[in-house]
C-alpha cells in the first residue's frame, strides 16, 4: 500500500488551524510537504475564521528536516533548481512574518528543517524527551531553513555553536531551560496547549515573540567575537579536512554583524555552495549507506521476527572479550565471561569494570546505570552454566585447533537453540565450524577494537549460517548499538581483507626509502585517525605476525614480505602493548615518533633491497596517498567481485566504521569512485610494471576501467552470502 503523505489543516470552532505533516516515518520535509506547506499558510493566513495557526507532525513526530532523497537527486543530476525555495517565501514570509500567531506543537523529534520550522513559530511547545537538533553538518551543508540565525536568537550564541558545529541535538526538558520550548506539557495535552498558547498570542495574553528580531541572548559584539573564535578553534580541531563548519560560522557571524534577514541571504547562498560539496556528496551517501545495511535479502525480508537474546556467555576475557562484554552489559543482556583460570578470569573482570569505570568518569554513564550493568556479570571457569545462554561469543585467540575444540564442545554444553557466534577477524568460518554438525547456527561476531566503543560489527554468514541466526545476530547488534554489517566467509572477510594491503604498502614504501612518520602523518592529513605504523602499534606487531601467514597462504601473489614487523618484534617493540613500537607511548602523553626505531628500518632496507639504485625514492604526498589507499581499493575490487558483500555502499560503511575511513570521503569504494577507476587502474598498472604483483591491478578494476563504469556498480553473480 502506497504509504500517505501530504498537509492537510483542519480550522476549529476555537479559530485555530491546525496545519499537520503526514510523511511517514519521519515527516521528512520532501517537495511535496513544502508545497503543501505553503499552500496551507497561504489559506490560513488569507482566512477570516482563522485566528491562530498550530503547526504539528503526524504519528507521534514533528519533522526529521529536509528531504535528504533530494540532496542525492542534486549530487546524481547537479541540479540547484531541485531544491525549493523555502527560507525566505515559506519560513520568514507565510510562518513568521504572519500577522497571525503561529506555534509549534513539538513531539518526538524536530531535526534540521524540522527545528527551524518550529523556530520560525511564535512559541514552541513540546511533549517530554523530544529530540532537538540541527544536525546538517554531519551531511556536508549548514541549516538551510534559517537554523544559523534563529537557534543563537532563542538558545545564547554559545550554546547554539555548540550544538550545530557538534550536531547534538538536546531533549526538550533542556530545551525548556534554554528558553528553546516555551512549555512542556504531556504528549495528551499537547495539541490543546499549543491550541491555547496561539490564542493567548492573538488575544495579547502572551507575547507575540518572532525569533529572528530578537537580540537578547546574542550578547555584545565584542562577547559574540569572542565566542566566533573559539567556535573557529573547535572547527579546526574537529573538522580539518571540512567546509562546512568554517562556512556555518562565517554565516552565523554574518547575522550577528548584519542582522538575522542578511544572515538568512547568506545561510542561503552558502547552502547552496555546499550542497554540491564533495563532502556532502560523501556524507549523504554514508547516511543513506548506513541505513540500507540493515535490508540483507533472504534474511529481513522473508518474514522472519529475531529471537530475544537475554543471555549470552563469552570465551575469553581479553581485550576483545571484555570489550564485547562491556557493551552486551550496558544494554541490559547479561552475561557469563569464561577463562580458564582464575588470574586470567579476574584480570577479564577487571578489565569490564575498568571500560564501565571509563565511561563514568567522561560523563558518558551514570554511576547507576554503570552498577546496575555490572550486576548482570558473571565470571566462570567452566561450561556448566551454558546449558540457558542464548548465544556464544568466542573471543580467544587466532589459533585454528583451539577455536575447534572449544566450539566442539560448545555443540556438547549448550542447548540445540544457542547460537554459536566467533569473534574471529581471519579465520575461516567453515574451518572454525569443522568438527561440529551445528553449521547452520555458527556465525562470525566480528567486532573491532575497543569493542564497547567502535560502532561497527561485522556478522559473517557462511554458506550453513542460517537466516535465523543472522537476523538474531543483527537484532542483537542493535540493541547494543552497533551497526551490522552482513558479509560473505573468506579470510579476512570485508574489512580486515580490504585493509590488508594498507599496512603492507606503508611497508613498502619505507623499505623503499620514504620516512615512516612522514607516511604516518600524510595519512592522517588525507583523514584517516592513525596512519599505518601507528595503526600497527595499537593492534600490536605480535598479531601482525601471527596472521600474516594465514592471509600469506590465501592471497600470497599479493603480498609484500616486509621484515620489519619481525625486526620491531625482536627488539622488543611489541607496540602500545609495551609502551614501544614505531612510537614511544608513555601515560598521559601523545605517542611520540621514535628515532632509534630508524637503525631497524634501515636493517629491513638492507634485506629487501628494493630502493632504486640504493638510494630512497622520492615521492611526494600524492603518491603517498595513492601508493597507500590504492592497493586497498585494489583489494576492495576482489571483495566486490566475489561477493563477500551486498552491495559496494556496505564496504563503504565497514570502512567507515571499522577502519575509520573519513565519513566526508563516502567510504573507500565511494571515494575510488570520485577519484575515477580508470585512473587508479592506470596508477597501479604502472606501479605494478615497476614493483610488481603487490600493485597489479584486479580484474574488476580492469574491467570497470576500460568500460568506463563505476566500482560501485553492479555486483558479480559470484555470491558468498
Ligand atoms: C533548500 C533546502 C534547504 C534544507 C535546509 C535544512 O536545514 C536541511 C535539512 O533539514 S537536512 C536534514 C536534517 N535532518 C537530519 O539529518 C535527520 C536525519 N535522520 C535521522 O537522524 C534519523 O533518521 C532519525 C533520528 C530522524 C530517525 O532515526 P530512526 O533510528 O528512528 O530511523 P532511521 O534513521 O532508520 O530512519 C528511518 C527512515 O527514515 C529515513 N529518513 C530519516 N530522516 C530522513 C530525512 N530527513 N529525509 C529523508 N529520509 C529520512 C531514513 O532514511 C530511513 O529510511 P529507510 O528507507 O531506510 O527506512
Amino acid at each position: 500500500m502506497a504509504k500517505k503523505i501530504g498537509v492537510t489543516m483542519e480550522v476549529g470552532n476555537d479559530g485555530v488551524a491546525v496545519i499537520t505533516i503526514t510523511n511517514p516515518p519521519v515527516n521528512s520535509l520532501a517537495s511535496p510537504i513544502i508545497a503543501g506547506l505553503k499552500e496551507k499558510f497561504q489559506d490560513a493566513n488569507q482566512r477570516n475564521d482563522v485566528k491562530a495557526i498550530v503547526l504539528t507532525g503526524n504519528n507521534g513526530r514533528f519533522s526529521g528536516g529536509f528531504d535528504i532523497n533530494v540532496f542525492q537527486q542534486v549530487h546524481k543530476t547537479g541540479d540547484l533548481s531541485l531544491m525549493p525555495e523555502v527560507s525566505v517565501e515559506l519560513v520568514c514570509n507565510l510562518m513568521e512574518d504572519s500577522r497571525k500567531p503561529v506555534v509549534a506543537a513539538v513531539e518526538g523529534l524536530a531535526l534540521g528543517g524540522g527545528l527551524e520550522l518550529a523556530m520560525a513559530c511564535h512559541a514552541r511547545v513540546a511533549a517530554p524527551k523530544a529530540q532537538l537538533g540541527l544536525p546538517e553538518l554531519t551531511l556536508g551543508v549548514i541549516p538551510g531553513f534559517g537554523g544559523t540565525q534563529r537557534l543563537p536568537r532563542l538558545v545564547g550564541l554559545a550554546k547554539a555553536t555548540d550544538m550545530i558545529l557538534l550536531s547534538k541535538s538536546i531533549l526538550s526538558e533542556e530545551g525548556h531551560k534554554l528558553g528553546l520550548v516555551d512549555a512542556l506539557v504531556p504528549p495528551g495535552d499537547l495539541l490543546s496547549a499549543s491550541r491555547k498558547w496561539a490564542l493567548d498570542i492573538a488575544d495579547g495574553r502572551k507575547p507575540f515573540l518572532r525569533s529572528l528580531h530578537r537580540t537578547d541572548k546574542i550578547g555584545s559584539l565584542s562577547e559574540a567575537r569572542a565566542i566566533l573564535k573559539n567556535s573557529r578553534q573547535l572547527a579546526k580541531k574537529i573538522a580539518p579536512n571540512m567546509p562546512q563548519h568554517h562556512a556555518c560560522i562565517e554565516v552565523i557571524e554574518e547575522g550577528i554583524v548584519h542582522g538575522g534577514y542578511s544572515g538568512v541571504l547568506k545561510e542561503a547562498e552558502v547552502f547552496k555552495q555546499l550542497v554540491l560539496s564533495d563532502t556532502a556528496k560523501g556524507l549523504v551517501h554514508v547516511f543513506f549507506a548506513q541505513r540500507a545495511t540493515s535490508k540483507v535479502p533472504n534474511v529481513t525480508d522473508v518474514g522472519l521476527k529475531p529471537r530475544p537474546i537475554k543471555k549470552v556467555a563469552i570465551i575469553g576475557g581479553g581485550l576483545m572479550g571484555s570489550g564485547i562484554a562491556t557493551a552486551l552489559l550496558l544494554s541490559n543482556i547479561r552475561v557469563l565471561l569464561k577463562e580458564i583460570n582464575t588470574e586470567y578470569l579476574m584480570k577479564g573482570i577487571k578489565s569490564v569494570e575498568a571500560n564501565i569505570k571509563g565511561l563514568v568518569s567522561r560523563g558518558k554513564l551514570t554511576q547507576d546505570k554503570a552498577g546496575k550493568a555490572l550486576s548482570l556479570l558473571k565470571g566462570v571457569l567452566d561450561y556448566t552454566e551454558f546449558k540457558d545462554v542464548d548465544m556464544v561469543i568466542e573471543a580467544v585467540i587466532e589459533n585454528i585447533q583451539l577455536k575447534q575444540s572449544i566450539f566442539k564442545e560448545l555443540e556438547k554444553v549448550c542447548s540445540p537453540h544457542c547460537i554459536l557466534a566467533s569473534n574471529t577477524s581471519t579465520i575461516d568460518l567453515d574451518v572454525i565450524g569443522e568438527k561440529t554438525n551445528s553449521k547452520d547456527r555458527i556465525v562470525g561476531a566480528h567486532f573491532f577494537s575497543p569493542a564497547h566503543l567502535m560502532t561497527l560489527l561485522e556478522i559473517v554468514r557462511s554458506k550453513n549460517t542460517s537466516a535465523q541466526v543472522i537476523l538474531d545476530l543483527m537484532a542483537v547488534g542493535k540493541a547494543i548499538k552497533k551497526v551490522p554489517v552482513v558479509v560473505g566467509n573468506c579470510i579476512g572477510f570485508a574489512v580486515n581483507r580490504t585493509f590488508f594491503p594498507y599496512a603492507q604498502a606503508a611497508h613498502m614504501l619505507t623499505n623503499l626509502g620514504v620516512d615512516l612518520f612522514r607516511i604516518d602523518s600524510v595519512i592522517t592529513s588525507f583523514g584517516l585517525p592513525l596512519g599505518p605504523f601507528q595503526l600497527g602499534d595499537l593492534a600490536g606487531h605480535g598479531i601482525g605476525l601471527a596472521v600474516g601467514p594465514i592471509y600469506a597462504k590465501v592471497y600470497g601473489d599479493r603480498m609484500f614480505n616486509s621484515p620489519l614487523t619481525e625486526l620491531l618484534l625482536k627488539s622488543g617493540r611489541n607496540g602500545k602493548i609495551n609502551g614501544r613500537g614505531f612510537y614511544i607511548y608513555e601515560k598521559g602523553s601523545k605517542p611520540k615518533p621514535d628515532p632509534q626505531v630508524l637503525s631497524i628500518v634501515e636493517e629491513s632496507r638492507k634485506l629487501t633491497n628494493i630502493m632504486p639504485g640504493g638510494k630512497p625514492r622520492s615521492v611526494s604526498d600524492k603518491e603517498i596517498v595513492e601508493m597507500i589507499l590504492f592497493p586497498v581499493v585494489n583489494e576492495a575490487c576482489r571483495v566486490l567481485d566475489e561477493g563477500v558483500v551486498i552491495r559496494a555502499a556496505d564496504l563503504d560503511i565497514a570502512s567507515v566504521l571499522g577502519m575509520s575511513f573519513p565519513s566526508y570521503r563516502g567510504g573507500i569504494v565511494f571515494w575510488a569512485d570520485m577519484v575515477g577507476p580508470k585512473y587508479i587502474y592506470e596508477r597501479l598498472k604502472r606501479l605494478s610494471e615497476t614493483y610488481g604483483g603487490f600493485f597489479k591491478p584486479s580484474r574488476y578494476l580492469e574491467e570497470r576501467a576500460m568500460k568506463g563504469m563505476l566500482l560501485s556498480e553492479s555486483q558479480s553473480s559470484r555470491s558468498r552470502m
